[in-house]
C-alpha cells in the first residue's frame, strides 16, 4: 500500500507533518542566481554546497519532509545547456542524493544529542509540471497550447520520473500541476512504470476555487483517487488566503491524506520573472493560517515560494508546540 510510510510520518509527527519552504527562494537568499531557463536546477551545475546548505537549514528549522531541487530539473533542459544525456540523468540523482545526504547527517547529528526533538525527515524527489519546464509561467495558467496530449505529457515526465525513482527517494512529489491533463498523464505514467515509492500530486490555483486552468478540482481529483500510487493531494504554490476553503473541498472529494504548502501570496510574472507583491493577503500569519489548514483536515504542511526557514520554524512551532533548535 503506498501510504504506508506517508501514514507513519504522520503519526511521529503528531498527526500532521511539517514540509520543508521555498526551496528556491532560499538558495536565491544564500546568493544563487536563478533567473536562468533551468531557475533553481541551475544550481546542481554551478552550486551543489548550496543546495545542500538549503536542505539543512529547513531539518533545522523543523522540516519532516524536504524536496529535493528537480523541479525545474528536465532531460531537455539539462540539454539545451550543452550537457549529455549522462550528464543529465546523473544531475537528475544528483538532486536526490542531496537531499538524502542532508537527511542522513542532519539526522545523526540529532541522535547524538541528548534530547532529540526532530523526526527523521523523508526525502521527497520534486517533479515540476511541463509548465515549470516550458519557463514561461504557464504552471499559473495551465495552458499548455493545442497540440498538447496525454501522450506527450508522459512522453515529457517519463524518463525523469525513472531516473529520480532510481534514486531512491521516500517519496516521488508532482508539483505545481496546473490542469487535469497532466493529472490523468501522471497517473498513468505512475502505473506503467510501476513506481514504487508513494507520490503526491499537488495542484497550484490562482482563484481558490479550480485549478490554475480553470477546471474543477471535482474532476480531478476523481482522476487522482483511482490511483494506489498516489498517497497524498493537495495544492502548493497557491496564496495561502485560498488555502483553507480548497481543504474543505478536497475533504469532500478525496480519502487521500492532504498537504498544503502555499506561497506567500506574492505573484509569480512569468515575463519578467520576478515576484510581485500584494497589497495584502489577510491579516493572519502564515503559522496561525497553519493552525487553522490542519483543523480543516490537513496531515502535511508546509511553504512554497518566497517562504523561508523562518517561516517553517514558525509552522513547526504552531502545529507541534515546538520549533526545530
Ligand atoms: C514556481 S515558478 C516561480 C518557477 C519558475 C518558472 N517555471 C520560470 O522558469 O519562469
Ligand atoms: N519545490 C519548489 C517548488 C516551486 S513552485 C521550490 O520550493 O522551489
Ligand atoms: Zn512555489
Amino acid at each position: 500500500m503506498a501510504g504506508g510510510v506517508v501514514e507513519e510520518l504522520v503519526k511521529r509527527a503528531g498527526g500532521c507533518a511539517v514540509i520543508d519552504g521555498g526551496f528556491a527562494t532560499q538558495l536565491e537568499a544564500l546568493g544563487a542566481d536563478i533567473n536562468d531557463p533551468l531557475w533553481s536546477a541551475a544550481c546542481l551545475i554551478t552550486k551543489p554546497n548550496l543546495i545542500k546548505e538549503v536542505h539543512l537549514q529547513y531539518l533545522e528549522a523543523g522540516a519532516d519532509v524536504i524536496i529535493s531541487s528537480s523541479y525545474q530539473a528536465t532531460i531537455p533542459g539539462f540539454l539545451a545547456r550543452g550537457l549529455l544525456i549522462e550528464e543529465a540523468e546523473e544531475l537528475l540523482r544528483t538532486s536526490v542524493h542531496l537531499a538524502l545526504e542532508a537527511r542522513d547527517e542532519f539526522w545523526k547529528s540529532t541522535l547524538r544529542k541528548s534530547k532529540p526533538v526532530y523526526n527523521r525527515a523523508l526525502v521527497a524527489a520534486s517533479v515540476g509540471s511541463y509548465g515549470a519546464y516550458l519557463a514561461d509561467g504557464s504552471e499559473y495558467s495551465g495552458s499548455y497550447g493545442d497540440d498538447i496530449t496525454v501522450e506527450k505529457l508522459k512522453d515529457f515526465h517519463r524518463r525523469r520520473l525513472q531516473v529520480l525513482a532510481s534514486a531512491r527517494p521516500d517519496l516521488i512529489a508532482f508539483e505545481a500541476i496546473p490542469n487535469k491533463m497532466e493529472a490523468q498523464a501522471l497517473v498513468e505514467l505512475l502505473e506503467e512504470e510501476d513506481i514504487q515509492a508513494p507520490s503526491w500530486i499537488c495542484f497550484s490555483s490562482v482563484d481558490g476555487q479550480h485549478l490554475c486552468s480553470g477546471e474543477s478540482f471535482e474532476d480531478s481529483l476523481r482522476i487522482i483517487n483511482a490511483s494506489e500510487k498516489v498517497a497524498i493531494v493537495g495544492v502548493n504554490c497557491t496564496p495561502p488566503q485560498f488555502v483553507e476553503g480548497i481543504i474543505r473541498e478536497f475533504k469532500k472529494q478525496t480519502e487521500k491524506a492532504i498537504a498544503v504548502y502555499p506561497n506567500s501570496g506574492e505573484v509569480w510574472d512569468g515575463r519578467a520573472k520576478r515576484w510581485l507583491p500584494v497589497e495584502c493577503f489577510g491579516r493572519k500569519s502564515f503559522d496561525v493560517m497553519a493552525r487553522r489548514w490542519q483543523e480543516a483536515g490537513a496531515s502535511l504542511i508546509g511553504g512554497c515560494c518566497r517562504t523561508t526557514p523562518s517561516t517553517i520554524r514558525a509552522v513547526s512551532k504552531a502545529l507541534k508546540g515546538r520549533a526545530g533548535h
